[in-house]
């Protein structure tokens, strides 16, 4: 990890705007927590022996590759609709200049959860690209219990810092990585939480049989989450023949006005192994 990734101007223009971001709220009075993490998300993700693929949906009104989707839900009435389907955990974007997401999502979420489903609620998933702990201070303010950490985007070392400041919050460290070098810094942060993604996010392309690779050789004691470019129910089925305890869908859902019947047939879909 010591050279750095050539980067394609979506990445450059997200990081940039980051570092702007990171700066204002350290200029901005520290949040205020009125949420804290849970715990149990490992548990939640982890496919029991013989049990099915978890699900986890993803609340994104925008994205670069996609462009605009559907905002006819607002987030936690979205947030509910994915819960009442069968999501084990909800992913929710808060990036605000490229997905269109906020804090503020993440919270309405959190509250609309606790109110409909009190301790049986879906884990949440805080996916923003964090390079600084003050962005984790935001997710366990705000109400996720895991935090994505992108292992794209920082050295190894940086990533055990960051991994260590979201445990001392108690959010779970969510870290994202797309091959085996990648593979094994988050090794080394001690994550056992692993998304691996399908989406290359240099160059947005899709390599499906990368992400196989790479999850076929993730530490078998992780939870590990396929992430990105599952379409429909066939794609969860296929994904549930193979080693991963769990999958996370955002576009397919967030394309559909009511994403309940979709998630529904899905979740009935990630079948038992
Ligand atoms: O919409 P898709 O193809 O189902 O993918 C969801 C999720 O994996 C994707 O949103 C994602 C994966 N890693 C990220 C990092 C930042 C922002 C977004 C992402």
């Amino acid at each position: 990890m010591s050279d750095e990734p050539p980067r394609t101007r979506v990445l450059d223009t997200i990081l940039a705007s980051k570092k702007a971001e990171i700066a204002a709220l350290h200029a901005a009075p520290p949040p205020r927590a009125t949420r804290a993490p849970s715990g149990g998300v490992f548990e939640a993700l982890r496919r029991p022996e013989g049990g099915a693929l978890r699900l986890l949906a993803e609340v994104k009104l925008r994205s670069p590759s996609a462009g605009a989707l559907s905002t006819s839900l607002r987030p936690p009435a979205r947030a509910r609709r994915y819960a009442e389907a069968g999501a084990t955990m909800i992913s929710v974007l808060v990036d605000g200049p490229f997905f269109g997401g906020s804090y503020d999502d993440l919270a309405a979420c959190r509250d609309a959860l606790d109110e409909a489903f009190g301790a049986a609620r879906p884990k949440l998933l805080c996916k923003e690209f964090i390079l600084d702990p003050i962005q984790l201070a935001m997710a366990a303010a705000r109400g996720a219990d895991a935090a994505l950490l992108i292992a794209r985007l920082t050295s190894a070392d940086e990533l055990a810092r960051l991994a260590d400041a979201a445990r001392a919050l108690g959010l779970e460290p969510f870290v994202e990585v797309a091959t085996e070098e990648e593979l094994e810094a988050a090794e080394r942060a001690r994550a056992r939480v692993l998304g691996v993604n399908a989406r290359d996010l240099d160059t947005l392309a899709m390599d499906h049989a990368r992400a196989e690779r790479v999850l076929a050789r993730a530490d078998r004691a992780a939870a590990r989450v396929h992430l990105s470019g599952l379409a429909s129910a066939d794609d969860v089925a296929r994904i549930s023949q193979g080693p991963a305890d769990a999958a996370l869908v955002g576009e397919a859902l967030m394309r559909q006005d009511d994403p309940g019947p979709l998630l529904r047939v899905m979740v009935a879909r990630a079948a038992l192994r």
